[in-house]
């Protein structure tokens, strides 16, 4: 029996990820937790004749903090028996704003909602989408930390959008349309100079013109400005994100449910995870995404995939390390103050 649990499942992003559990038919029980609207949305899901029981969950009205008894009994009784927990609860962009931007209100929320698996759900799965990915996974560790409950092979950033966009904008270069062909690795942090697609390590191999290599690797690292802009104000990726995101989740409970050869790239705590200090070495940070070997308990193995870059793709891992150093920090800052 799995247990999924969705914080923040009335969003943009929340909405479509649900949906895409409902219909999952690896997960039996779906919790919907927000501060709005979860009801409406539990009840509109439970009508689809899928296997999984469902319930939603909300906050106190006016309780956007989750600072009442109601909520917090709300957060209890959806988070309690979790399996797995998924975040993409948070403000998303708007034109003009980095992800960074969200950090003052993202931050608080996260560490709310981490605090309360902590208590109610300290052995599941989370999956942190709320961004700045880069900050909130940090946050997260460190409240887990402090309840004494951390389990890092089981705290997941998720930076699959990086990896399907490399996926997909690898095919509008070769022009053929066949995803489960090529595998994209994308490793470093989500957002910006900070994403670090290795072409060069495309499965099959594939071969890039020079003289779109560059452009390609730019619309990598900013795909998500592409839809901050083109949705004009409306909020960024939340369709694309929903897919990325059942997508991993999905690769977490088939490997749970004891599935071999999963791994999928992941930013993680690389101390806690095994071969993540030999990364950690390499790199000076203790957070990075590289792709991981997915088992029963979590993340079985960190691959050390940096030495097999190329010199450009090297320059790109130097960049990226340097924004991640100050993006790790402000999260570890912000939950150990
Ligand atoms: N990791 C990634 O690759 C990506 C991350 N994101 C991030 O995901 C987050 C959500 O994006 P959208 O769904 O578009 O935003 P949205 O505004 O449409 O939805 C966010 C939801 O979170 C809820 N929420 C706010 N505070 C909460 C709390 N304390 N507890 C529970 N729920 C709460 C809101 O009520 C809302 O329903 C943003 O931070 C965005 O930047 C977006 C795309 C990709
Ligand atoms: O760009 C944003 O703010 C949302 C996001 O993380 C993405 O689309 O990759």
């Amino acid at each position: 029996m799995v247990k999924a649990v969705v914080l923040g499942a009335s969003g943009g992003i929340g909405q479509p990820l649900s949906l895409l559990c409902k219909i999952s038919t690896l997960i039996d029980d779906l919790a919907l937790f927000d501060v709005v609207n979860t009801p409406g949305v539990a009840a509109d899901l439970s009508h689809i004749s899928s296997k999984a029981k469902i319930e939603g969950f909300v906050a106190a009205k006016g309780d956007f903090k989750g600072e009442t008894e109601e909520t917090e009994t709300a957060k209890k009784n959806a988070l309690s028996g979790a399996d797995i927990v998924i975040i993409p609860a948070g403000v998303p962009r708007k034109p003009g704003m980095t992800r960074d931007d969200l950090f003052n209100i993202n931050a608080g929320i996260v560490k709310g909602l981490v605090e309360a698996c902590a208590k109610y759900c300290p052995k599941a799965a989370i999956l942190v989408i709320s961004n700045p990915v880069n900050s909130t996974v940090p946050i997260a560790a460190e409240v887990m930390k402090k309840a004494g409950v951390f389990d890092p092979k089981k705290l997941f950033g998720v930076t699959t959008l990086d990896v399907v966009r490399a996926e997909t904008f690898i095919q509008d270069i070769s022009g053929e349309r066949n995803t489960d062909k090529v595998v994209v690795p994308v490793i470093g942090g989500h957002s910006g100079a900070t994403i670090v697609p290795l072409f060069s390590q495309a499965k099959p191999s594939v071969n890039i013109p020079s003289d779109k290599l560059d452009a390609l690797v730019h619309r990598v690292q900013f795909g998500g400005d592409e839809v901050v802009k083109a949705k004009d104000g409306a909020g960024s990726a939340t369709l694309s994100m929903a897919y990325a995101g059942f997508r991993f989740a999905e690769s977490v409970i088939k490997a749970m449910k004891g599935e071999k050869g999963i791994v999928e790239p992941t930013f993680v705590y690389l101390p806690g995870v095994p071969g993540g200090e030999e990364i950690q070495k390499a790199t000076g940070v203790d957070y990075f995404s590289v792709p991981c070997e997915l088992g029963p308990s979590g993340v079985e193995k960190a691959t050390n995939i940096l030495g097999s870059a190329n010199d450009d793709e090297k320059k790109l891992i130097d960049e990226c390390i340097k924004g991640l150093k100050t993006n790790i920090e402000s999260g570890v800052t912000f939950a150990t103050k």
